[in-house]
């Protein structure tokens, strides 16, 4: 081969070397750009869903107005006021029977996609039961639907959030096996007047929150405090009510009016306090204990309760002379009937704990639940404190939860129905800001991870009636002066940032509002 070929093709060969180290460099550097925007501006799904989330009893007041009967939260509060912190009512709250208008508006200045409200049964069905419709209820909720389509919000209803007619607690409530019955009518009448429009539905919320909090212990109406034997009778039939409330909704209305109907619980990140094998064995028990006792019967492989606290409660049940086990189990045809009856999986995250049966003492009674599992739990005094006393910052504590339902369940689609923080009030709500920024960092984490979620729903557009601690806990991203008869309400900081986040679809952790005005963007 003569010599200029050679140094020809040798030079070529070295071109060649060298192109391809230069393509190796363009390439890495082109996976670290987009790695380095996917971990610094990483953006929401364009079809992700922001929201805010209300509950009847928490913000409509007009408790006796047009027909509405009382409900065993209105019950609690005019016949044992002591009970409530601030020795508060509901019978005003924010109001919003009246001011639904500017709440809206108060949407539209966020620019959420969607507002998730719960209706107010005893409004809706005055004596609790089917037999007579309270039309003037029904048209309040006509208007609000009304006024959030006018303005392109999606509205999303939660049919029960807590507020049970009183007179169908005075029949037994949760306890009576025939309220799953009486569930069903209600959802009907929902269903009938409301589906043409409103595309989802949520059955329940938090049914750990009414069985535990309402009938096991007293940190919620009716304070029935049955300990050990109330959560359980009231586990069975809030599954029960919830799976023919879905049955209906997914046999008559959803071949009629398309849409989707699931189930919302409110779950803990439950996280061992060591590596050890006891202490994840504990962190099950609580978990089984907090929440996987309402959602295993609907999500679930094989359905009904957890295994090992039905086999717990059978046991220790024996123990103390019980005939029969506090924890009854589904039949195979009920369990049948409730497996898989969810379109999606709502869980309303706030906080977390860290748990191990090294740390159980027992201060509980018997029988109690949390005496059923003995596990007790603990929060580092690093996690900041919220204004709420069960409520602290758990680092992570959001994707943590989120993959802890991947988990359990596998894929599925998820939505973020409740998160939010507690302050005692003020504008400048900088712990606000910084909790929804790492709750949201989390959200995309999980997105990152290929979790399915599919919206975020903050607690709470505005400050509310706390439930027993009544006006002393603020959730809002608008603050509500409630000494003013207007029950005027100005937004946070955690207004601003929030509108900027659904805007942008970004975190931006630099980001500070520029005023303290609100406006409302152009389309919306
Ligand atoms: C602040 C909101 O709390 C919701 O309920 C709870 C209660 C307790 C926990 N917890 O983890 O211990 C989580 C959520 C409730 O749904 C809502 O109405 C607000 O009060």
């Amino acid at each position: 081969m003569p010599i200029n070929m050679f140094r020809r093709l040798g030079g070529l060969a070295i071109l060649h070397g060298y192109i391809m180290k230069l393509l190796v460099l363009l390439l890495c550097s082109a996976v670290a750009v987009t790695y380095g925007k996917v971990r610094q501006g990483r953006k929401f799904p364009d079809d992700f869903v922001f929201g805010v989330a209300t509950a009847s009893y928490q913000i409509e007041g007009a408790w006796d107005e047009d027909g509405k009967s009382e409900n065993i939260w209105d019950y609690l509060v005019h016949n044992n006021p002591d009970a409530i912190v601030d020795r508060s009512t509901g019978d005003v709250a924010c109001d919003s029977y009246h001011k639904y208008k500017r709440d809206v508006e108060m949407m539209r200045e966020l620019g959420i996609d969607s507002y998730r409200f719960s209706l107010s049964w005893s409004r809706i069905l005055p004596s609790g039961f089917a037999n007579h419709v309270n039309e003037a209820g029904v048209q309040f909720y006509n208007n609000l639907i009304d006024e959030l389509l006018k303005y392109n919000i999606d509205p999303i209803i939660t049919l029960y959030h807590w507020d049970l007619p009183q007179k169908l607690q005075d029949l037994g409530g949760w306890l009576n096996p025939l309220v799953v019955d009486w569930f069903e009518d209600y959802a009907r009448v929902v269903y009938e007047s409301f589906s043409d429009r409103v595309k989802s539905f949520i059955t329940i919320n938090e049914p750990g929150q009414v069985c535990y909090d309402g009938y096991g212990t007293d940190i919620k109406a009716p304070l029935l405090n049955a300990t050990g034997i109330g959560e359980y009778i009231c586990a069975r039939h809030i599954a029960l009510a919830h799976a023919k409330a879905y049955h209906l909704y997914n046999n008559v209305y959803k071949p009629k009016y398309g849409g989707v109907c699931g189930y919302t619980f409110a779950m803990d990140s439950v996280a061992p306090l060591t590596d050890s094998e006891e202490d994840k064995y504990a962190a099950e028990l609580m978990t089984q204990h907090q929440w996987a006792i309402y959602s295993d019967p609907v999500f679930s492989k094989d359905g009904g309760f957890p295994k090992e606290l039905l086999e717990l409660v059978a046991k220790k049940s024996a123990a103390q002379g019980f005939p029969r086990s506090r924890l009854i189990d589904f039949t195979e045809e009920e369990k049948a009937y409730i497996r898989g009856t969810s379109d999606f999986y709502g869980v309303n995250h706030y906080t977390g704990s860290l748990v191990s049966s090294s740390l159980y003492t027992s201060q509980y009674a018997v029988p109690s639940s949390l005496d059923d599992i003995e596990v007790g739990q603990m929060i580092p005094d690093d996690w900041l404190q919220s204004a709420s006393a069960w409520f602290q910052k758990m680092p992570d504590s959001m994707y943590i939860t989120l993959k802890l339902i991947q988990k359990r369940y596998g894929d599925l689609p998820i939505y973020i129905t409740e998160n939010g923080w507690s302050s005692y009030g003020g504008i400048d709500d900088d712990d606000r800001v910084d909790y929804y920024r790492s709750a949201l960092e989390g959200v995309l984490d999980a997105l990152d991870d290929g979790l399915n979620i599919k919206g975020y729903y903050a607690w709470s557009l505005m400050d509310n009636f706390e439930w027993l601690a009544g006006y002393t806990e603020r959730f809002g991203l608008y603050q509500v002066d409630y000494d003013d008869p207007e029950l005027t309400r100005t937004p946070r900081k955690s207004a601003f940032v929030y509108k900027h986040i659904i805007k942008t679809r970004m975190i931006d952790p630099d980001y500070e509002p520029e005023t303290n005005v609100m406006t409302i963007d152009e389309g919306h």
